[in-house]
């Protein structure tokens, strides 16, 4: 939910509170009844009919593949209906809110959706859901998204029995707190202590610098009793690096910081409304006492004597949150893109420019095949996102039951995986969602397309649970051709490879995608590799450093080529409903070619297609376009979002855009008074002054 609180008060105000407001201010269709009847009856109209009479496919079927399967489509369907008829969760105003209206308004709704999750016994999925549709960055986020899972991960049993249902209940409220005001990306460099005091079998938690203040952390600021924090343990006199602490920070009572905790807000953030819901924290400790059974014990533990013990594991399961929390904004990137699609496919279906010589009709935005080749390889990616989501899902599954059972072996390639998808596909659906403010022309700047909004809340998926460069770098430092890199196992084949395209539908065979793909990837990472050596002889590490520009690119093309295989396996797999398959396999070769399209110097320069190909993936992009065109307002229709959720005039299911973007005016606080404040003061004396002046003149 983009906009939060009660329209009542706003309303009261404006029409009936206002001496100064004028009658004649109000939208002309509101000043009487008959306007009001007209705009129920326009509202009941569908002004995208003709679009969705034209798809060529079952939308009903469509939404299960988008959803996974009909139950989830059912339950998403149940949550969302029941957040979007819910008044506590209106939306209409979040961006109008001040900061600490937003933050209250954030407080209500998260306690109203407990209520509702307890009042309903709404199962983990359905609770999940719910949460996610009340659509407001909160505390709650990092509660369940990084506190529990904490403590889940790197707790031990008696820890988690102990902690788990606190959480559960609410009792507590948690959050994450790792990153300092002088470290973040670098998470060895952390400054905190915990220091084991044998004495009083405590760890005494400390801050020794301004720049160790834990800074950054959401729900941190105002909202979390408790945290799991991270800081170097120091037993014995010896440093035994990062470890997790539960560190209780507010009184149960009161809420009142405990002694020796100094914590607070770190101030406003990027964007109106947006992510200022979130209290980022700052927090400080001065000798603070925790009982030793309160370090997450999982991996290494300190014994009463104060001796340090590592169990058998990698010490990267420390990360483990991490990685859990990189695979769903893996899953997040694709939701956060398709709401963004969905507008600007809507509104161009209704939005009309140019075209008529004679008066007659202009042409539908959408019509033209720049917005086409803007648009649609956008929605691609947001179909492609989803199922590398759904396969980095069931991956992050697998390595859990495979840890559970002490086999490592996988650890790795899941931390290259969620780690480079988490890089390429945040960035690329923030750059998308500015891309589709852009396609919205002047009307996606205003803060009622949901647009803004929704990009300033999205944009620090590039930065958190990992800057994008960082982790990129880290995907690029793999060294095992196993899981997803299996392919360059084929590097002898793959280097010299030609690729057989000779015409443009040959590129609709995904064998052909696949191959150059392939190569492309394995290319980049030898000439990489080659480069590396050569410019360090003495040093491998100084040669990454060197070509680390050029590893970015290498890791970025492997990634594209993950998302490439999954979206080509997901479409080999049986998909039932009329038409369906083949609109994914035509947005699967959306989405391949115009990634070619768009890194062709890649292709071309590592020699895997010729110029002549190239230009034919280009021709047979340009088919495709047109391919999907009568699909596309079905295609957004698919993702099964409700008014409610997109929070967008111009994505409206019913395309009425016009009436609601006058409507919507209207609401601005500037709009309560026909003469605005200041002008006594500012306006009037200027002009009377100039009049004045040329009065005498
Ligand atoms: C909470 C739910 C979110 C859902 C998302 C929805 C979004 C919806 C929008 C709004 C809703 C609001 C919710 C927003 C939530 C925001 C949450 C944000 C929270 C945070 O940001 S928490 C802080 C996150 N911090 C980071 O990510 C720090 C990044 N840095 C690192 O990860 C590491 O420091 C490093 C990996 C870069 C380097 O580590 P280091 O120990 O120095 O390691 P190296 O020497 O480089 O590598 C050593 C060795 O280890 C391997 N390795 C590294 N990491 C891992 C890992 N995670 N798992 C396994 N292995 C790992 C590495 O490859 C090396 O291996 P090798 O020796 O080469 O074999
Ligand atoms: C909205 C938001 C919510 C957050 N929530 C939490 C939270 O709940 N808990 C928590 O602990 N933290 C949280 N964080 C912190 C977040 O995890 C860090 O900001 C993030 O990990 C990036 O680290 P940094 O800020 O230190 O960036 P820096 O590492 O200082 O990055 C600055 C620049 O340096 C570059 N750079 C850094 N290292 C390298 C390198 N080795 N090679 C090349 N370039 C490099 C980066 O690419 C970037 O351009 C949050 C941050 C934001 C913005």
């Amino acid at each position: 939910m983009w906009r939060g609180g009660s329209n009542t008060r706003t309303c009261k105000r404006r029409f009936f509170s206002s001496p100064t407001r004028s009658r004649h201010h109000r939208p002309p269709y509101m000043l009487h009844s008959r306007g009001s009847q007209h705009l129920k009856a326009m509202a009941e109209v569908d002004h995208l009919a003709a679009e969705r009479a034209t798809a060529r496919f079952d939308v009903e079927e469509m939404k299960v593949a988008w959803a996974g399967s009909r139950h989830a489509v059912h339950v998403a369907d149940r949550m969302a209906r029941l957040v979007a008829s819910d008044p506590v969760f209106r939306k209409d105003n979040r961006t109008m809110l001040s900061r600490k209206e937003l933050f209250k308004d954030t407080l209500r709704k998260a306690a109203h959706a407990w209520k509702r999750i307890v009042e309903l016994r709404l199962t983990e999925e359905e609770a999940d859901l719910l949460r996610q549709y009340v659509d407001q960055p909160g505390y709650v986020d990092l509660h369940w998204g990084m506190f529990v899972p904490a403590i889940k991960g790197q707790g031990t049993e008696e820890q988690q029995h102990k902690w788990l249902p606190l959480a559960y209940k609410f009792q507590i409220i948690g959050c994450y707190a790792q990153t300092e005001l002088g470290h973040g990306s670098n998470v060895q460099g952390l400054e905190t202590t915990a220091t084991f005091d044998p004495k009083t079998d405590e760890f005494v938690i400390h801050s020794p610098t301004l720049t160790s203040s834990k800074w950054w952390p959401g729900g941190l600021g105002k909202a979390s009793t408790h945290a799991v924090v991270y800081a170097r343990l120091i037993t014995e006199g010896k440093d035994y690096g990062i470890h997790g602490f539960i560190v209780q920070l507010r009184s149960l009572e009161d809420h009142s910081p405990l002694p020796g905790v100094t914590l607070g807000d770190i101030g406003g953030k990027f964007g109106s409304g947006a992510y200022n819901s979130m209290d980022n924290g700052v927090l400080r400790f001065d000798h603070v006492r925790i009982p030793r059974d309160q370090m997450l014990m999982r991996l290494s533990q300190v014994t009463r004597e104060g001796k340090y013990v590592h169990s058998n594991v990698p010490k990267q399961l420390l990360y483990g949150t991490m990685v859990y929390v990189r695979q769903s904004i893996v899953a997040d990137a694709s939701k956060a893109l398709s709401r963004a699609v969905c507008i600007a496919v809507r509104y161009s279906a209704v939005r009309k420019q140019f075209g008529s010589q004679d008066g007659g009709p202009e042409t539908q935005v959408l019509n033209y095949k720049t917005q086409q080749s803007r648009l649609f390889p956008l929605l691609a990616s947001a179909y492609a996102f989803r199922f590398v989501g759904d396969w980095l899902n069931w991956l992050y599954t697998d390595v859990t039951q495979k840890l559970e059972a002490k086999d490592f072996s996988t650890l790795q390639e899941a931390h290259a995986c969620t780690a480079g998808l988490k890089a390429v596909t945040t960035s690329v659906t923030a750059d998308a969602i500015e891309e589709c403010r852009k396609l919205c022309g002047g009307h996606g700047y205003l803060n009622s397309s949901g647009l803004p909004e929704l990009f300033a809340v999205y944009v620090p998926a590039c930065t958190y649970e990992g800057d994008n460069v960082v982790l990129l770098l880290q995907l690029a430092s793999g060294k095992q051709p196993v899981g997803t890199m299996a392919y360059m196992g084929k590097v002898q084949y793959l280097m010299q490879c030609k690729s057989a395209v000779s015409s443009a539908e040959d590129w609709l065979n995904p064998d052909a995608i696949q191959e150059a793909f392939e190569a492309r990837a394995l290319r980049m990472a030898v000439n990489c590799a080659q480069n590396i050596s050569q410019a360090a002889s003495q040093e491998e590490a100084a040669g990454f450093y060197e070509r680390s520009p050029d590893l970015l690119e290498a890791a970025v093309a492997h990634i594209q080529l993950i998302i490439v295989t999954k979206f080509i396996e997901k479409v080999h797999q049986e998909i039932p409903g009329h038409g369906v398959k083949e609109q994914l396999q035509a947005l699967c070769n959306v989405y391949a070619l115009y990634i070619l399209h768009k890194h062709l110097g890649d292709f071309l320069a590592t020699g895997c297609i010729t110029p002549r190909q190239g230009a034919l993936a280009n021709e047979q992009l340009g088919k495709l376009y047109a391919q999907v065109r009568p699909n596309a307002v079905a295609l957004v229709d698919a993702f099964n979002y409700t008014d409610h959720y997109l929070g967008s005039v111009l994505g409206r299911y019913d395309g009425d855009v016009y009436p609601a973007l006058y409507e919507e005016a209207w609401k601005d606080p500037l709009n309560e008074t026909v003469v605005p404040e200041g002008y006594h003061e500012y306006l009037r004396p200027l002009i009377k002054q100039q009049q004045l002046k040329l009065s005498r003149l």
